[in-house]
């Protein structure tokens, strides 16, 4: 099938139409091609509507030259282009390709209105090496599925519409319409893991098998088929083993599941969450913290991106936890909003008929909000004698990491009241008159766990 507008046409044909296409133009060859004919549709398709777009990642000195050159090739096409600018310098731990990929993609997507669609160039060699890249990190069904043909993309979608033709031919189509692109001299660099693939590996297996390209794509095609059916068994087992109040795995659902399904589950919970997958080793960990830990003992297993820690039957992921400093006093005139320090969120006063803290003592007292440092204790309105905070906590089944975080209320020295859950008996006010409640507003990994009032 050679290429033209009318092949391009019928691969976008397999989709939905678009409102608006953006064409990805990078000035290499694959992309140049991509412009030609999309160029080409857009003359002869009066509802194909296009922009070229070219992200500038500010890296190479070249790429101020490399954009303007972009523009002037959309010019001369006839189709409207845009110029983004990126800071795509790497963070710790990214490679600059990553942070190249991570920091372009991410502000194409901000190009994106409901329904529209963004078209790459990779083609069917690029799948070739995308598999064989993904093999040698032993990737699982997810990774083997390469580049899927199209993926949801922001509010629309990306689509890939060259997967079916070779590079060969791509550069044979370029080079009979003598179109011009940039090299990019990055692309022969062997360092690079896939430039390696490319140019040492591929090669050498298509002297023996020809079709190599075309033969590991259509593996790739074969997983990623495998893998929408594996995807949707994922999350049928992970809503089954969810406790959707809180978002949190129950244990012994998942205990209950053979040990590649825990797994599956595992893979999808941390995803649908807006988590990277994390290496089979930590994955491991979990199942092991699951499976052996002292339930009471709150095990946490933690990575780079996030920690998983389980507390009784459930299984939390949070975002790794920041700096926090338990020792600190802050000083409270009871009236304004206080927002905690180490981004511990907000307590409230908030005056209210009925039971809570008596007002006269509150507008008097000099108020301070601490945290727990063991051995605190609070009869909570309602209910006869005192306890420990720790037996408080245990009873409402609140996890060791919030009660660390929880504010204490103290007025004169005396606690007052335990985050916006419990007022502490002894500075109780009229219960049928006016007094004041206390209301925190924690950060968003501690909700859920934390907001809701005691029933107990
Ligand atoms: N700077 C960029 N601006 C816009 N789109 C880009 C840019 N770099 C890459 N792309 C898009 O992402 C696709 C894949 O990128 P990749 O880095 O594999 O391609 P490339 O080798 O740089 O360029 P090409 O595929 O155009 O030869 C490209 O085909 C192109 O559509």
């Amino acid at each position: 099938m050679n290429l033209s507008a009318d092949t391009l046409r019928a691969s976008l044909a397999r989709h939905p139409p678009s409102p608006h296409y953006w064409i990805a133009y990078s000035g290499g060859l694959d992309s140049r091609v991509l412009l030609r004919l999309c160029a080409e549709l857009a003359r002869v398709s009066q509802d194909f509507r296009c922009t070229a777009v070219h992200v500038h990642h500010g890296l190479q000195a070249a790429a101020e030259h490399w954009a303007e050159q972009c523009r002037t090739t959309c010019e001369a096409e006839g189709v409207a282009f845009r110029l983004l600018r990126v800071d795509a310098r790497p963070r710790p731990g990214q490679s600059p390709e990553e942070a190249a990929r991570a920091a372009r993609y991410q502000t194409l997507a901000t190009l994106m209105a409901t329904g529209d669609t963004l078209l790459t160039a990779q083609h069917r060699d690029d799948q070739a090496e995308t598999l064989l890249l993904q093999l040698l990190r032993g990737a699982g069904l997810p990774g083997l599925a390469a580049m899927p043909e199209r993926a949801a993309f922001g509010p629309g979608f990306l689509t890939r519409p060259l997967l079916d033709h070779g590079r060969a031919e791509l550069r044979d189509y370029a080079e009979k319409l003598e179109l011009d692109w940039l090299e990019d001299p990055s692309n022969r660099d062997l360092g690079y893991d896939r430039n390696f693939i490319r140019h040492r590996i591929l090669p050498v297996l298509a002297e023996r098998w020809p079709a190599v390209g075309a033969t590991l794509s259509r593996s790739a095609r074969h997983c990623a088929e495998a893998q929408a059916t594996l995807a949707a068994l994922a999350r049928d087992l992970c809503h089954a083993a969810l406790n959707p109040e809180r978002g949190t795995l129950c244990v012994d659902r998942l205990l209950a599941y053979a040990a590649a399904d825990r797994r599956l589950v595992l893979r999808e919970w941390i995803g649908a969450k807006g988590f990277r997958t994390p290496s089979a080793r930590v994955l491991e960990q979990v199942l092991d913290c699951a499976l052996n830990a002292h339930p009471e003992r709150s095990p946490a297993v933690r990575w780079r991106e996030g920690e998983i820690r389980r507390y009784r039957n459930e299984l939390y992921l949070l975002p790794p936890a920041g700096p926090f400093d338990s020792g600190t006093i802050i000083a409270w005139d009871g009236l304004a909003p206080l927002l905690l320090p180490d981004g511990n969120g907000e307590l409230i006063a908030r005056p209210i008929d009925g039971p809570g803290i008596a007002p006269g003592l509150w507008r008097t007292a000099a108020i301070t909000v601490r945290y727990r440092q063991g051995g605190e204790t609070c009869r909570p309105l309602g209910r006869t004698g005192s306890r420990d905070l720790k037996k408080l906590f245990q009873e409402a089944g609140i996890p060791p990491w919030v009660r660390e975080r929880t504010p204490l209320v103290y007025v004169d020295g005396r606690l007052v009241a335990v985050g916006g859950r419990w007022i502490c008996q002894a500075f109780a006010g009229d219960p049928a008159g006016r007094n004041i409640m206390i209301e925190w507003f924690p950060p968003p990994p501690l909700r859920a766990l934390s907001e809701n009032p005691a029933t107990d």
